[in-house]
Protein backbone atom coordinates (compact mmCIF):
# COMPACT_ATOMS: atom_id res chain seq x y z
CA UNK A 1 0.00 0.00 0.00
CA UNK A 2 1.12 3.72 -0.69
CA UNK A 3 1.49 6.12 2.08
CA UNK A 4 -1.13 7.98 0.08
CA UNK A 5 -3.62 4.47 0.11
CA UNK A 6 -2.46 4.42 3.96
CA UNK A 7 -4.45 7.37 4.13
CA UNK A 8 -7.73 7.06 2.37
CA UNK A 9 -10.21 8.11 4.96
CA UNK A 10 -12.62 5.37 3.70
CA UNK A 11 -9.61 2.83 4.88
CA UNK A 12 -9.28 4.28 8.40
CA UNK A 13 -12.62 4.39 9.33
CA UNK A 14 -12.80 0.83 7.95
CA UNK A 15 -10.02 0.09 10.44
CA UNK A 16 -12.04 2.26 13.74
CA UNK A 17 -15.20 0.00 12.65
CA UNK A 18 -13.50 -3.34 12.42
CA UNK A 19 -12.31 -2.12 15.95
CA UNK A 20 -15.55 -1.57 16.96
CA UNK A 21 -15.72 -5.91 17.39
CA UNK A 22 -12.43 -6.28 19.11
CA UNK A 23 -13.52 -3.99 21.76
CA UNK A 24 -16.66 -4.89 22.09
CA UNK A 25 -15.78 -8.49 22.17
CA UNK A 26 -13.19 -7.98 24.96
CA UNK A 27 -15.40 -5.98 27.14
CA UNK A 28 -17.69 -9.14 27.11
CA UNK A 29 -15.03 -11.41 28.09
CA UNK A 30 -14.08 -8.48 31.00
CA UNK A 31 -17.54 -8.60 32.29
CA UNK A 32 -17.57 -12.41 33.35
CA UNK A 33 -15.59 -11.73 35.98
CA UNK A 34 -16.62 -9.37 38.75
CA UNK A 35 -15.63 -5.80 39.56
CA UNK A 36 -12.11 -6.74 41.40
CA UNK A 37 -11.87 -3.14 43.07
CA UNK A 38 -8.46 -3.74 44.98
CA UNK A 39 -7.16 -4.74 41.53
CA UNK A 40 -6.96 -0.67 40.90
CA UNK A 41 -5.57 0.51 44.01
CA UNK A 42 -1.92 1.15 44.55
CA UNK A 43 -0.37 -0.76 47.33
CA UNK A 44 -3.49 -3.02 47.78
CA UNK A 45 -1.06 -6.00 47.19
CA UNK A 46 1.39 -6.69 49.99
CA UNK A 47 3.04 -8.95 47.28
CA UNK A 48 3.48 -6.37 44.41
CA UNK A 49 4.93 -3.82 47.37
CA UNK A 50 7.34 -6.80 48.76
CA UNK A 51 8.62 -7.19 45.28
CA UNK A 52 9.57 -3.61 45.37
CA UNK A 53 6.29 -2.08 42.51
CA UNK A 54 4.57 0.54 44.41
CA UNK A 55 1.83 0.69 41.52
CA UNK A 56 -1.63 -0.89 41.16
CA UNK A 57 -1.80 -4.85 40.30
CA UNK A 58 -3.57 -3.60 37.06
CA UNK A 59 -0.19 -1.40 36.99
CA UNK A 60 1.67 -4.53 37.69
CA UNK A 61 0.55 -6.28 34.70
CA UNK A 62 0.33 -3.70 32.13
CA UNK A 63 4.27 -2.99 33.00
CA UNK A 64 5.28 -7.02 33.01
CA UNK A 65 3.05 -7.35 29.75
CA UNK A 66 4.78 -4.31 27.64
CA UNK A 67 8.08 -4.71 28.96
CA UNK A 68 7.99 -8.50 26.88
CA UNK A 69 6.06 -6.79 23.95
CA UNK A 70 8.07 -3.94 23.85
CA UNK A 71 11.26 -6.60 23.40
CA UNK A 72 9.04 -7.84 20.12
CA UNK A 73 8.97 -4.47 18.81
CA UNK A 74 5.50 -3.74 19.14
CA UNK A 75 5.92 0.06 20.01
CA UNK A 76 7.88 0.88 17.21
CA UNK A 77 4.60 0.57 15.34
CA UNK A 78 2.84 4.08 14.77
CA UNK A 79 -0.55 2.91 16.23
CA UNK A 80 1.16 1.16 19.01
CA UNK A 81 1.19 3.27 22.02
CA UNK A 82 2.18 1.82 25.57
CA UNK A 83 0.90 2.74 29.20
CA UNK A 84 3.93 2.63 30.75
CA UNK A 85 7.13 3.90 30.27
CA UNK A 86 11.03 3.18 30.60
CA UNK A 87 10.43 0.07 28.52
CA UNK A 88 13.37 -2.13 26.91
CA UNK A 89 14.25 -1.85 23.41
CA UNK A 90 13.51 -4.82 20.81
CA UNK A 91 15.50 -7.44 20.38
CA UNK A 92 14.48 -7.45 16.62
CA UNK A 93 16.27 -4.99 13.95
CA UNK A 94 13.82 -2.06 13.48
CA UNK A 95 11.16 -2.35 10.61
CA UNK A 96 10.91 0.47 8.10
CA UNK A 97 7.39 1.70 8.73
CA UNK A 98 6.20 4.26 6.08
CA UNK A 99 6.52 7.81 7.63
CA UNK A 100 2.70 8.40 7.53
CA UNK A 101 2.18 10.46 10.50
CA UNK A 102 3.78 13.92 11.20
CA UNK A 103 6.02 13.40 13.95
CA UNK A 104 4.47 13.82 17.45
CA UNK A 105 4.02 12.68 21.16
CA UNK A 106 0.91 12.54 21.67
CA UNK A 107 -0.26 9.72 23.90
CA UNK A 108 -3.49 9.79 25.29
CA UNK A 109 -3.25 6.06 27.65
CA UNK A 110 -3.48 8.08 31.07
CA UNK A 111 -6.66 9.49 29.86
CA UNK A 112 -8.18 6.11 28.80
CA UNK A 113 -6.62 4.36 31.62
CA UNK A 114 -8.63 6.60 34.07
CA UNK A 115 -11.81 5.84 32.92
CA UNK A 116 -11.66 2.56 31.92
CA UNK A 117 -11.31 1.90 35.76
CA UNK A 118 -13.24 4.87 37.04
CA UNK A 119 -16.49 4.25 34.87
CA UNK A 120 -16.14 1.19 32.79
CA UNK A 121 -15.19 -1.52 34.73
CA UNK A 122 -17.23 -0.69 37.37
CA UNK A 123 -20.63 -0.27 34.88
CA UNK A 124 -19.60 -3.61 32.93
CA UNK A 125 -19.29 -6.45 35.49
CA UNK A 126 -21.98 -7.96 37.37
CA UNK A 127 -23.06 -6.32 40.65
CA UNK A 128 -24.56 -8.90 43.22
CA UNK A 129 -28.19 -7.86 44.21
CA UNK A 130 -29.21 -9.27 47.85
CA UNK A 131 -33.02 -10.56 47.65
CA UNK A 132 -33.96 -7.20 49.26
CA UNK A 133 -32.47 -5.10 46.10
CA UNK A 134 -29.24 -4.08 48.08
CA UNK A 135 -26.70 -4.13 46.02
CA UNK A 136 -23.67 -6.11 47.26
CA UNK A 137 -20.41 -4.50 49.35
CA UNK A 138 -17.34 -4.69 47.93
CA UNK A 139 -15.90 -7.82 49.33
CA UNK A 140 -18.79 -9.62 47.76
CA UNK A 141 -17.74 -7.74 44.23
CA UNK A 142 -14.65 -9.83 44.34
CA UNK A 143 -14.27 -13.19 42.94
CA UNK A 144 -10.14 -13.46 43.45
CA UNK A 145 -9.76 -14.17 39.55
CA UNK A 146 -7.34 -11.43 39.88
CA UNK A 147 -4.95 -12.48 36.74
CA UNK A 148 -7.57 -13.65 34.16
CA UNK A 149 -9.53 -10.58 34.66
CA UNK A 150 -6.12 -8.04 34.61
CA UNK A 151 -5.30 -10.23 31.49
CA UNK A 152 -8.66 -8.83 29.67
CA UNK A 153 -8.22 -5.44 31.11
CA UNK A 154 -5.04 -4.94 29.23
CA UNK A 155 -6.85 -6.37 25.97
CA UNK A 156 -9.79 -3.75 26.28
CA UNK A 157 -7.24 -1.41 27.00
CA UNK A 158 -4.87 -2.26 24.12
CA UNK A 159 -7.56 -2.21 21.79
CA UNK A 160 -9.29 1.09 22.98
CA UNK A 161 -5.84 2.66 22.63
CA UNK A 162 -5.66 1.51 19.30
CA UNK A 163 -8.84 2.99 18.42
CA UNK A 164 -8.07 6.32 20.46
CA UNK A 165 -4.86 6.77 18.52
CA UNK A 166 -6.07 6.43 14.80
CA UNK A 167 -7.13 9.36 15.15
CA UNK A 168 -3.68 10.55 14.78
CA UNK A 169 -4.59 9.11 10.94
CA UNK A 170 -7.80 10.70 10.12
CA UNK A 171 -6.38 13.94 11.28
CA UNK A 172 -3.38 13.72 8.52
CA UNK A 173 -5.72 12.27 6.36
CA UNK A 174 -8.14 15.52 6.91
CA UNK A 175 -5.52 17.94 6.68
CA UNK A 176 -3.72 16.62 3.82
CA UNK A 177 -7.03 16.41 1.82
CA UNK A 178 -7.40 20.34 2.31
CA UNK A 179 -4.41 22.26 4.76
CA UNK A 180 -5.68 25.54 3.90
CA UNK A 181 -8.69 24.90 5.94
CA UNK A 182 -6.78 24.57 8.92
CA UNK A 183 -3.86 26.04 8.23
CA UNK A 184 -4.81 29.42 10.13
CA UNK A 185 -6.85 27.88 12.86
CA UNK A 186 -3.40 26.01 13.79
CA UNK A 187 -1.76 28.87 13.76
CA UNK A 188 -4.20 30.86 15.94
CA UNK A 189 -3.93 27.95 18.24
CA UNK A 190 -8.19 27.85 17.94
CA UNK A 191 -9.18 24.40 19.08
CA UNK A 192 -12.93 24.89 18.53
CA UNK A 193 -12.05 26.27 14.97
CA UNK A 194 -10.38 22.77 14.39
CA UNK A 195 -12.62 20.61 16.50
CA UNK A 196 -15.22 21.54 14.41
CA UNK A 197 -13.36 20.99 11.01
CA UNK A 198 -12.82 17.95 12.48
CA UNK A 199 -16.30 16.73 13.68
CA UNK A 200 -18.81 14.49 11.51
CA UNK A 201 -22.29 14.44 13.09
CA UNK A 202 -23.34 12.13 10.75
CA UNK A 203 -20.54 9.55 10.92
CA UNK A 204 -20.84 9.50 14.71
CA UNK A 205 -24.81 9.11 14.57
CA UNK A 206 -24.57 5.91 12.70
CA UNK A 207 -21.43 4.73 14.34
CA UNK A 208 -23.83 4.85 17.27
CA UNK A 209 -26.67 2.86 16.01
CA UNK A 210 -24.43 0.26 14.57
CA UNK A 211 -22.40 -0.10 18.07
CA UNK A 212 -26.26 -0.41 19.56
CA UNK A 213 -27.12 -3.50 16.70
CA UNK A 214 -23.47 -4.85 17.11
CA UNK A 215 -23.37 -5.40 21.20
CA UNK A 216 -27.20 -6.13 21.54
CA UNK A 217 -26.36 -8.78 18.83
CA UNK A 218 -23.00 -10.53 20.28
CA UNK A 219 -24.42 -10.27 24.01
CA UNK A 220 -26.99 -13.07 22.63
CA UNK A 221 -26.23 -16.67 23.65
CA UNK A 222 -27.55 -19.62 22.12
CA UNK A 223 -28.18 -23.03 23.89
CA UNK A 224 -27.34 -26.76 22.83
CA UNK A 225 -30.14 -26.99 20.23
CA UNK A 226 -29.49 -23.30 19.26
CA UNK A 227 -32.33 -21.55 20.82
CA UNK A 228 -31.85 -17.75 21.72
CA UNK A 229 -30.30 -17.96 25.74
CA UNK A 230 -29.45 -14.38 27.53
CA UNK A 231 -27.26 -15.68 30.81
CA UNK A 232 -28.28 -19.23 31.15
CA UNK A 233 -32.25 -18.24 30.62
CA UNK A 234 -34.52 -17.66 27.90
CA UNK A 235 -35.23 -13.95 27.81
CA UNK A 236 -32.79 -13.16 30.18
CA UNK A 237 -30.55 -10.44 30.09
CA UNK A 238 -27.61 -9.86 28.11
CA UNK A 239 -24.12 -10.94 28.59
CA UNK A 240 -22.91 -7.46 28.28
CA UNK A 241 -24.66 -4.35 29.16
CA UNK A 242 -25.26 -2.67 25.82
CA UNK A 243 -26.41 0.71 27.14
CA UNK A 244 -23.01 0.77 28.96
CA UNK A 245 -21.07 -0.18 25.41
CA UNK A 246 -23.22 2.31 23.35
CA UNK A 247 -22.04 5.08 26.58
CA UNK A 248 -18.18 4.22 26.48
CA UNK A 249 -18.40 5.09 23.17
CA UNK A 250 -20.32 8.58 22.99
CA UNK A 251 -19.07 9.86 26.71
CA UNK A 252 -15.23 8.75 26.23
CA UNK A 253 -14.01 6.80 22.84
CA UNK A 254 -15.34 9.19 20.31
CA UNK A 255 -14.52 12.26 22.49
CA UNK A 256 -11.19 11.47 23.62
CA UNK A 257 -10.85 10.74 19.68
CA UNK A 258 -11.13 13.99 18.68
CA UNK A 259 -9.28 15.25 21.59
CA UNK A 260 -6.12 13.55 19.99
CA UNK A 261 -6.76 14.74 16.11
CA UNK A 262 -7.02 18.20 17.11
CA UNK A 263 -3.62 17.37 19.77
CA UNK A 264 -2.35 16.27 16.62
CA UNK A 265 -3.62 18.84 14.36
CA UNK A 266 -1.98 21.63 16.75
CA UNK A 267 1.24 20.36 16.33
CA UNK A 268 0.81 19.68 12.71
CA UNK A 269 3.22 22.63 11.49
CA UNK A 270 5.56 22.49 14.27
CA UNK A 271 9.52 22.94 13.00
CA UNK A 272 7.92 24.15 9.53
CA UNK A 273 8.99 27.54 7.88
CA UNK A 274 6.99 30.01 6.83
CA UNK A 275 8.04 29.42 3.41
CA UNK A 276 6.94 25.08 3.92
CA UNK A 277 3.64 26.36 5.69
CA UNK A 278 2.73 28.67 2.22
CA UNK A 279 3.83 25.87 0.13
CA UNK A 280 1.24 23.73 1.94
CA UNK A 281 -1.61 25.73 2.36
CA UNK A 282 -1.37 26.56 -2.02
CA UNK A 283 -1.22 22.76 -2.34
CA UNK A 284 -4.80 22.57 -2.34
O1 LIG B 1 -14.55 9.33 11.08
C1 LIG B 1 -14.11 10.46 11.36
O2 LIG B 1 -14.14 11.41 10.56
C2 LIG B 1 -13.55 10.70 12.68
O3 LIG B 1 -13.02 11.79 12.90
C3 LIG B 1 -13.67 9.69 13.75
C4 LIG B 1 -14.83 10.00 14.70
C5 LIG B 1 -14.91 8.83 15.71
O4 LIG B 1 -14.31 8.94 16.78
O5 LIG B 1 -15.52 7.81 15.36
C6 LIG B 1 -14.54 11.26 15.41
C7 LIG B 1 -15.06 12.45 14.99
C8 LIG B 1 -16.07 12.58 13.95
O6 LIG B 1 -17.10 13.42 14.36
C9 LIG B 1 -16.61 11.27 13.53
C10 LIG B 1 -16.09 10.08 13.94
Amino acid sequence: MTGEDLLSLDRIRSVLTRLEDTIIFSLIERAQFAHNARMYQRGAFKELTDLGFNGSWLEWFLKETETFHAKARRYTSPDEYPFTSDLPDPVLPPLSFPQILYPNKINANPSILSFYTRAIVPRITPTKKHADGIVGDEESEDDGNHGSAATLDVEVLQSISKRVHYGKFVSESKFLDKPSDFIPHILNRNREALDALITKPEIERKLLLRLQKKATTYAQDFGAEGELMVNGKVNGSGKIDVDGVVDLYESYIIPLTKEVEVDYLQHRLDGLSKDEIDKLARSK
